[in-house]
């Protein structure tokens, strides 16, 4: 299994903000791997350093082994781009983009492109640049599983897509990378949707990783537990096993990997009574929310 990105102690400012404080991870071959995070993250940053459009600061970033800001031509056919949904050229009609970018990729696959694009029911004479949004996301999604990349790097892919194209691009993606063994970082507003689809996670909070692991392996170790509201819990902080905390009217949750016992013992410890303690089952979306706070 080879290493298809690799970002070391990465570091970029804007002006004298400082946004990526030292980022450290690894994507390997194969899967999707989510690149997660709130607004203001430093997703898009540590995205556009990715694809080249942004020299880091410090640090190194390698994609299939160069450095992301000076990638050889052979390297750049391997890797698939979706960057904002933007598409070149948008005055060919889709016959005519499909044949345009097939001569400057080796491994093109022109079924690819059509299993996805077909399905826009458009005649194949249309002009891209007289398609909806979404219609334009999926021509150019389109191109990328043309491309047959062995790594693509999807920023934001739902873009203007509905939901039901949403679903179909998901469907068609998850058998395109078990098929041929594509690697795939995306990221993602529509976190509930990743639940089926991402198989690693890296959560960024404030251009830091909070989170590298599975996403089986974070569902299955990440806990909400359910308090009824009172002064002890308005006084909870994130410390010990307490990740964050969340106030509603009448109840706080507390999310943390701790299991009950550890939790309830540090609860008690901070004057919280916790006989009415209850966990709460979650799904991904929750569980994002819970780790990284509604605010
Ligand atoms: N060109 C820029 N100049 C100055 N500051 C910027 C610039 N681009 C982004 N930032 C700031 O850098 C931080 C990280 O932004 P970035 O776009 O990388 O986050 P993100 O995780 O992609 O957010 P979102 O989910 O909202 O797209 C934010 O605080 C943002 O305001």
């Amino acid at each position: 299994m080879s290493t298809m990105i690799e970002c070391r102690q990465l570091r970029h400012s804007y002006g004298d903000t400082p946004v990526l404080h030292g980022l450290d991870f690894r994507v390997e071959e194969g899967g999707i791997f989510g690149l997660l995070g709130k607004n203001g993250a430093g997703k898009s940053t540590a995205i556009n350093i990715l694809m080249g459009f942004l020299r880091p600061q410090s640090g190194e970033c390698r994609v299939l082994g160069h450095p992301s800001h000076a990638l050889p031509p052979a390297v750049r056919q391997d890797i698939g781009l979706l960057h904002e949904g933007f598409i070149q050229y948008d005055f060919m009609s889709i016959d005519e983009i499909e044949r345009f970018h097939a001569p400057f990729y080796p491994r093109w696959d022109r079924s690819a492109f059509y299993d996805l694009v077909d399905q826009l029911n458009l005649p194949r004479s249309r002009r891209v640049s007289r398609m909806s949004c979404g219609q334009r996301s999926q021509v150019v999604l389109g191109l990328i599983m043309a491309q047959n990349p062995r790594l693509m790097i999807l920023d934001d892919y739902s873009m203007g897509l509905d939901v039901g194209y949403r679903r179909l691009f998901l469907d068609l993606l998850r058998d395109y990378v078990r098929e041929r063994g594509t690697t795939v970082l995306l990221t993602s507003h529509v976190v509930q949707e990743l639940e089926k689809l991402i198989d690693r996670m890296i959560v960024l909070q404030a251009g830091r990783v909070l989170v590298d692991c599975t996403r089986a392996d974070f569902m299955a170790r990440f806990r909400q537990y359910r308090l009824p509201r009172s002064g002890a819990t308005d006084a909870l902080r994130r410390e010990g096993p307490v990740v964050n905390v969340e106030r509603n009217l009448h109840s706080v949750s507390v999310f943390g990997y701790a299991d009950r016992d550890t939790m309830a013992a540090h609860l008690s410890a901070h004057g919280v009574a916790v006989d009415a303690l209850e966990e709460v089952p979650m799904g991904f979306e929750d569980a994002f929310i819970g780790l990284t706070g509604r605010a």
